[in-house]
């Protein structure tokens, strides 16, 4: 975990104005933002009890991360952090920034780092509680270093919404709600900044195995009943390729999550589910269910969790703290099947039954 201290003023006011602006209007600010000007954080996140778990949202302009968000935050009780509605708020409560935020946005261009880790930090800290879904940041590079300097806690997840840029486009020029940058030329130019500086973002999370690509087009309940379960981490093949022809879940169950044990219908299904949930979750200390657990990721690679947990720090061989920290956080966990056939279902036969205890434990 990432993890400074360093207050964040001394951020701000180590930036020169002259800076701020040339950072704010342009988009060359990877030349134009120098680190050394921003002192390391020290500090990340003083003011919370427990060190909040971060998840980040990101996709193209109108890809419809909002609107996902809004869904997945109430259902998994995450708390939404909208960094464009944060910079929004600005403008409209006329800050010292109010006027070059409002600039940069009706350009489709990013703000200085400087200004939204700042607000980004100080929405986390003020808030009651301690999961947070970011949304539509770190949009660079350079947004996603400072972000790492001066907050410092590692995303936990980053889902990344995709979707062509046809749909992007009518999804925003039929927004209407008043905003900005709802118009053609500055969603043209938001793209171009997108593909610039976002996809590096989405690239380098991708290689860390952070990465959870969801299919954004449809309708918005098909996206998000599909959200977890379309996971796809890298070059992993999609869901559908995965379980195209398998014989465990009937083809109306493609895709679906198993988020509780009812939800799965087939008396297998409850089956296979129980022995999960009950070999990754119910298990007590040193039962060795970790075991069984890596060598299933590591075997299949097809195998993963939902957003709320981390499939890397989960699965580590090693039972580091980072590994039970991870099982505590499994309370309300989805389980998340993408596994193929009968190799599955043998796999996870010869995987599960090693373990000590009853299946009647977890129900
Ligand atoms: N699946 C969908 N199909 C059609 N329209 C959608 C879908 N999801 C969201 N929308 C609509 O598209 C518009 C953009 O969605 P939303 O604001 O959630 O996108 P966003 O990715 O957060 O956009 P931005 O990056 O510009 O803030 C909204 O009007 C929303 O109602
Ligand atoms: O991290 C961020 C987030 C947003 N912006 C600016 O705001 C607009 C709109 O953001 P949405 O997340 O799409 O609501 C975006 O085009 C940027 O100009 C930003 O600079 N940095």
């Amino acid at each position: 975990m990432l993890r400074r201290v360093h207050p964040l003023s001394t951020l701000i006011f180590a930036a020169k104005p002259s800076l701020l602006n040339q950072v704010a209007y342009g988009l060359n600010y990877m030349e134009a933002f120098s680190m050394d000007a921003v002192k390391p954080a020290e500090a990340g996140i003083v003011s919370k009890a427990r060190t909040p778990t971060i998840n980040f949202v990101l996709g193209g302009p109108g890809v419809g991360k909002g609107t996902q968000c809004t869904r997945i935050a109430e259902t998994f009780g995450f708390t939404h952090l909208s960094v464009g509605d944060l910079l929004r708020k600005e403008i409209s409560s006329n800050t010292e920034y109010g006027d070059m935020i409002l600039e940069t946005i009706a350009k489709g261009k990013i703000v200085a780092s400087e200004v939204t880790v700042k607000l980004l930090k100080t929405a986390i800290e003020s808030s009651k509680t301690d999961k947070f879904l970011i949304d539509g940041f770190p949009r660079s590079e350079e947004n996603r270093v400072a972000y790492e300097r001066i907050i410092g806690i590692e995303p936990e997840v980053v889902l990344f919404f995709d979707c062509n840029e046809e749909e992007m486009v009518k999804r925003i020029l039929h927004r209407n709600q008043g905003r900005v940058d709802d118009n053609i030329d500055t969603t043209k130019e938001r793209l171009k900044v997108f593909e610039a500086y976002t996809l590096p973002v989405i690239r380098y999370y991708s290689q860390k195995g952070k990465l959870h690509k969801i299919n954004a087009i449809g309708t918005e309940d098909e996206i998000f009943e599909r959200e977890p379960s379309s996971v796809v981490a890298g070059d992993k093949p999609s869901l559908s390729e995965v379980i195209a022809g398998e014989e465990l879940l009937s083809s109306e169950r493609t895709g679906r999550i198993f988020s509780s044990h009812s939800d799965a219908r087939t008396k297998k299904e409850i089956e296979i589910w129980c022995r999960l949930r009950f070999t990754m979750g119910a298990v007590t200390h040193k039962s060795r269910k970790g075991q069984p657990c890596c060598r299933l990721w590591e075997e299949t690679q097809l195998f993963d969790f939902g957003f709320q947990t981390l499939r890397p720090k989960c699965f580590r061989r090693k039972q580091s703290r980072t590994v039970k920290e991870g099982w505590k956080k499994k309370r309300n966990w989805v389980f998340v099947e993408v596994l193929d056939g009968s190799r599955r279902v043998k796999l996870i036969e010869s995987l599960v039954e090693p373990c000590e205890g009853h299946i009647e434990e977890s129900l």
